[in-house]
């Protein structure tokens, strides 16, 4: 059936491009098919889907699936039924920002209840640090504001305090983290500065005589900006600040203030505000704060070996915009979090667009003709499938670098650093730009909101800015490599070598690939080498030069499609 499909639609191109008379068909191009049968139904698929979900997926399948389990059983997710008993779930768009705010914490607390977050802070083993990241991942695909607000309270606020904190701190507050028992946040940009972090103007002293830290808000552009659950729900914060000592600046370090009681009121000597409604992630509260001499026990430095090995190391090695923590793991982490939800999102806009250019058709190429489906216009195909097919590579990509990232030791931290700047840049641009063309490639239907391209746009927007601006980090990874010639050899000195292996065998997969710019082509590198590692695991049929195919995704809220071109 599907070979058929294949010749029938060859013979369409041919007729379209040779305006001939339309090919003989046993299909039936009734309106009533093309409405009612959705593609996956109407077409069987040519190559193995499980195998292919697998290779994708990369890992921690059962996580997922019992992830989506646990979020389809409960109305907070709002699941709704679709034909062929099909369960979908997906956010009600219509709410408020305040009860967008309420409802992410409510599905949080579920979570909570049902286990999902145990150990994400207290164990350490690569095994579990995967788990998290496909966690991360499905709750990304379900609503970008969970996934967020999962990423303040566990990569910013816990990671701070596990890789910067010591012995005492990790007792104090990770187990409370995980049980939501404090929530974090992470007070790092300021209004007057953000990628410029050495810019910061907080500053904190020290009172000899009660032995406390003393943070101060200075100025109007000192004010913290931008702190994710700051508005509304943290607890504690991670301060980012200039330290003084006897009117010495001591560089930017690292303290936890508590910043409202256990029932919500904000505590003495801070005020806090709302940075308002925002193109997305509404279910972040987000907001403002101001210390006002506001004193801290002087335990509350966080102040492990890590860190300030990190800061000498930055400082020495690097040299660049940073004397700030660009070098260090929770903003790491978090970038690869960032780039491997960028992917799954890409993948949902592509399915929900690839899936209505099988179901839509529009002008016959003869009078008499049938019209044509959307996918079987070169330009829709052009359009589409090359972005298809990057999905697919970064896919690989951003499973190459969880990976890496779980199983880092001290030689390949730097490596990592690189890799995660790069890649975070490359792939949530990659997302921004294949949403909008799904938005187009879907016309009107595009525009509504129940398909969902439209919001994922507005919610992952964010993504190219927030833990790095893209072309800041694009810069800094630049500056490294020029300095690491270890680095820049390894990942980019194979250039022609590419150029010519993409010429021959892989055009379609790669096309654009290789920029001038140092920075992408080693981006890409890393792109090209994960594309190679899986290729040979890909399961027959699936994906060859010049030709790509899709798998059968297991998206709550869109099937996906399952013919072969
Ligand atoms: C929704 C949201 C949530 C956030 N959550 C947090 C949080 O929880 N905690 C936190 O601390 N921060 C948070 N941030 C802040 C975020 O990290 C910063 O917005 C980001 O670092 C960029 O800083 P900026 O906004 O000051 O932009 P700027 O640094 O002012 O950049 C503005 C523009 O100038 C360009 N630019 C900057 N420097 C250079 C240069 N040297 N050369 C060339 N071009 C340059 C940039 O590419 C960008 O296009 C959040 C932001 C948003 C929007």
């Amino acid at each position: 059936m599907s070979e058929n499909h294949a010749l029938w639609r060859a013979h369409v191109l041919a007729n379209h491009i040779l305006r001939s008379a339309p090919p003989p068909s046993n299909i039936s191009l009734t309106r009533d098919v093309c409405l009612h049968t959705p593609p996956e139904v109407k077409e069987s698929c040519g190559f193995d889907v499980k195998e292919m979900r697998k290779l994708l997926d990369g890992h921690n399948l059962e996580e997922r699936d019992w992830l989506y389990g646990i979020m389809i059983q409960n109305n907070l997710f709002n699941r709704k039924e679709r034909g062929g008993g099909k369960e979908f779930v997906s956010p009600d768009y219509n709410e408020t920002m305040e009860q967008q705010r309420e409802i992410s914490m409510k599905r949080i607390l579920y979570l909570l209840e049902k286990g999902v977050f145990q150990g994400w802070l207290t164990e350490t083993s690569p095994e579990a640090e995967l788990k998290k990241f496909v966690l991360y991942e499905v709750c990304g695909m379900y609503d970008y504001s969970l996934s967020a607000k999962l990423g303040v309270q566990f990569l910013l606020w816990g990671n701070a305090v596990k890789f910067f904190g010591t012995k005492r701190h990790h007792e104090k507050w990770l187990k409370d983290t995980e049980n939501y028992l404090v929530k974090g946040c992470f007070a790092m940009t300021e209004l007057g500065h953000g990628s410029n972090v050495r810019g910061i103007e907080t500053v904190t002293t020290y009172d000899t005589r009660t032995e406390e830290f003393v943070i101060n808000t200075p100025c109007e552009s000192a004010q913290k900006y931008w702190i994710g659950e700051a508005a509304t729900h943290a607890t504690h914060a991670i301060v980012i600040s200039q330290l003084e000592i006897n009117g010495t600046n001591q560089g930017i370090h690292v303290f936890v203030a508590q910043i409202r009681d256990q029932d919500g009121n904000i505590c003495p000597n801070i005020r806090i505000a709302d940075c308002g409604h925002k193109i997305g992630v509404n279910g972040v509260d987000i907001g403002r704060i101001w210390f006002d001499n506001f004193r801290i026990p002087r335990e509350n430095l966080l102040n492990s070996s890590l860190m300030f090995h990190l800061m000498e190391s930055m400082l020495a090695l690097l040299k660049i915009l940073i004397r700030d923590l660009e070098h260090s793991w929770p903003l790491t982490s978090g970038r690869v979090t960032i780039a491997s939800c960028a992917i799954y999102s890409a993948k949902v806009g592509l399915a929900v667009a690839i899936r209505y250019s099988l179901s839509r058709r529009t002008f016959s190429a003869v009078a008499t003709g049938p019209e044509v489906l959307l996918l079987d216009y070169p330009s829709h195909q052009r359009r589409l499938l090359p972005l298809l097919a990057k999905t697919y590579a970064m896919s690989f990509a951003a499973n190459d670098m969880k990976m890496m990232y779980v199983k880092r030791t001290p030689e390949t931290n730097k490596e990592i650093h690189v890799v995660s700047m790069g890649l975070k840049a490359l792939l949530t641009w990659h997302n921004m730009r294949t949403l909008q063309e799904c938005r187009e490639a879907c016309g009107g239907q595009g525009v509504k909101t129940e398909n969902r391209v439209g919001h994922l746009k507005g919610d992952y927007d964010v993504q190219t800015t927030f833990e790095g601006d893209n072309n800041v980090l694009m810069q800094q990874q630049k500056n490294v490599l020029l300095k690491e010639r270890d680095l820049l050899e390894r990942y980019t000195c194979e250039v022609a070598e590419l150029q010519e292996r993409e010429k021959a065998e892989l055009s379609f997969l790669l096309s654009h690939q290789l920029s001038e710019d140092l920075s992408k082509a080693f981006a890409e590198k890393a792109i090209l080498q994960a594309v190679l590692d899986a290729e040979a695991k890909l399961p027959a049929g699936s994906i060859k030069v010049n030709k790509v195919t899709v798998s059968h995704g297991r998206f709550f809220a869109q099937p996906c499609l399952t013919s072969k071109f």
